[in-house]
C-alpha cells in the first residue's frame, strides 16, 4: 500500500513559489491502478516526478510518502537512489521520444541496467518474456528507436521501466501521442502487467479520462495543485460530485464514454496562477455554484467509504 500524505511540492520562481502540489493526500492500494486527471498545469506531472527525483527548481515543502509503512525519502536525492527503478519506476512524459536515437534498443537496455549494477545476462530471459508479453519480437533489440512506431516505442518503454518488477509504476501521459487503437492496446498492456503481478500498483497520469475508463480502478481529480475528488472510476465518471469534476466530464471530447446527446462544453475561465492562488476554494471563480462559504478552503472529506470530495456544497450522500 502506498500512502501520500499532505504532500507539498513547490517550484522556486523569481516571482515567488508556485504551489504545484499543496497538501495532496491519497492512498494507492495493492494491485490498484489509480488514474490522476485534471487540466494542464494542475500538478499531475509534479506528483509523478516528485516520487522519483526532485529536480530544481522543485522543492520539498512538506508531507510524507510511505510504501508498505516505510517512508520514501523523496526529500533526499541520494537516499532515493536505492528506490528509483527498483521500488518506484517512472515513465516520464515524452519518454518514448527521449530514447537515445544513436543506440539500438538492446544497447539502451544494457546501459540502463548497467547503471543499476545488474548484469545483462541476469535479466536476459526475463527481457525476452516481457517483449513477448507486449507482442514485440526479439528483433527490436537490434533496431534503432526511429525504426519503431510510436506504439512499439511505448511498449519498449513499458518493458524497460518494469524490468526490475517495481512496486509502483508511474506512467505520465503514455498514451497521449498515440492513435486511438494503439492507445487502447498500450493501456491494456499496463493493466496486464498489473494483473500478472509484475508491478504491484500503477499511477496512470493523463488528461484523457476516456483512457482511465478502460484501465483505472480509482480516479483522483486534481485542480490547481489540490485534490478535488477521489472515487472509484465508475462513480467519478457516471456520478461526479465536485463541480469541477462535473465540468471536466461534460467537456470530455470523447463522447464514447456516455451516450449523451448533450452538447460538449469547455470549462469557462482558466485555472489560477499557482504563485498567488486565490484564498479558499481554488475553483470558486469558475464554479457555477460557489457562494460566500467558498472563501474558506474546503477540506477533502470522506463522504462514504473511498469517496472523497473537497467542496462545501457537496452534502453527505
Ligand atoms: N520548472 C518550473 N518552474 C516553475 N513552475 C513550474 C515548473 N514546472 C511546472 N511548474 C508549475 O507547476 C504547476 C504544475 O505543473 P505540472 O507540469 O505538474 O502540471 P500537469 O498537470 O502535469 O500539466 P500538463 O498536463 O500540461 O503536463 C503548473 O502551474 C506549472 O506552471
Amino acid at each position: 500500500m502506498i500512502q501520500i500524505e499532505k504532500l507539498k511540492i513547490y517550484y522556486r520562481t523569481l516571482h515567488g513559489d508556485a504551489k504545484a502540489l499543496d497538501d495532496v493526500s491519497f492512498t494507492i492500494n495493492d494491485k490498484e491502478i489509480v488514474g490522476i486527471a485534471g487540466e494542464s498545469g494542475c500538478g499531475k506531472s509534479t506528483l509523478g516526478n516528485s516520487l522519483i527525483l526532485l529536480k530544481p527548481p522543485m522543492k520539498y515543502v512538506g508531507g510524507e510518502v510511505k510504501i508498505n509503512g516505510d517512508r520514501l525519502p523523496i526529500d533526499n536525492t541520494k537516499e532515493m537512489r536505492k528506490y528509483r527503478y527498483k521500488t518506484v519506476s517512472l515513465i516520464p512524459q515524452y519518454a518514448m521520444d527521449a530514447l537515445n536515437p544513436t543506440r539500438k534498443i538492446g544497447g539502451i537496455i544494457k546501459d540502463l541496467i548497467g547503471q543499476h549494477r545488474i548484469k545483462y545476462e541476469e535479466i536476459e530471459g526475463r527481457l525476452y518474456e516481457r517483449l513477448n508479453m507486449v507482442k514485440l519480437s526479439k528483433e527490436v533489440l537490434n533496431m534503432y528507436p526511429f525504426e519503431l512506431s510510436g506504439g512499439m516505442k511505448q511498449r519498449v518503454v513499458l518493458v524497460i521501466s518494469t524490468l526490475l518488477n517495481p512496486d509502483l509504476l508511474i506512467a505520465d501521459e503514455v498514451t497521449s501521442a498515440l492513435d486511438v487503437s494503439s492507445q487502447k492496446a498500450v493501456s491494456l498492456m499496463f493493466k496486464d502487467f498489473r494483473d500478472k503481478g509484475i508491478v504491484n500498483s500503477i499511477i496512470f497520469i493523463t488528461h484523457d479520462i476516456a483512457v482511465l475508463y478502460q484501465i483505472a480502478d480509482k480516479i483522483v481529480i486534481m485542480y490547481a495543485g489540490k485534490v478535488a475528488e477521489i472515487g472509484n472510476t465508475e462513480e467519478i465518471i457516471m456520478e461526479p460530485l465536485h463541480p469541477y469534476t462535473k465540468s471536466l466530464i461534460k467537456s470530455l471530447p470523447n463522447a464514447g464514454i456516455r451516450h449523451t446527446k448533450e452538447k460538449l462544453e469547455g470549462i469557462p475561465g482558466h485555472p489560477p496562477n499557482l504563485i498567488n492562488p486565490p484564498e479558499g476554494c481554488r475553483f470558486k471563480d469558475r464554479c457555477p455554484i460557489a457562494d460566500e462559504s467558498c472563501v474558506e478552503e474546503p477540506p477533502l472529506q470522506e463522504i462514504k467509504e473511498g469517496r472523497f470530495v473537497a467542496c462545501w456544497k457537496v452534502k453527505d450522500l
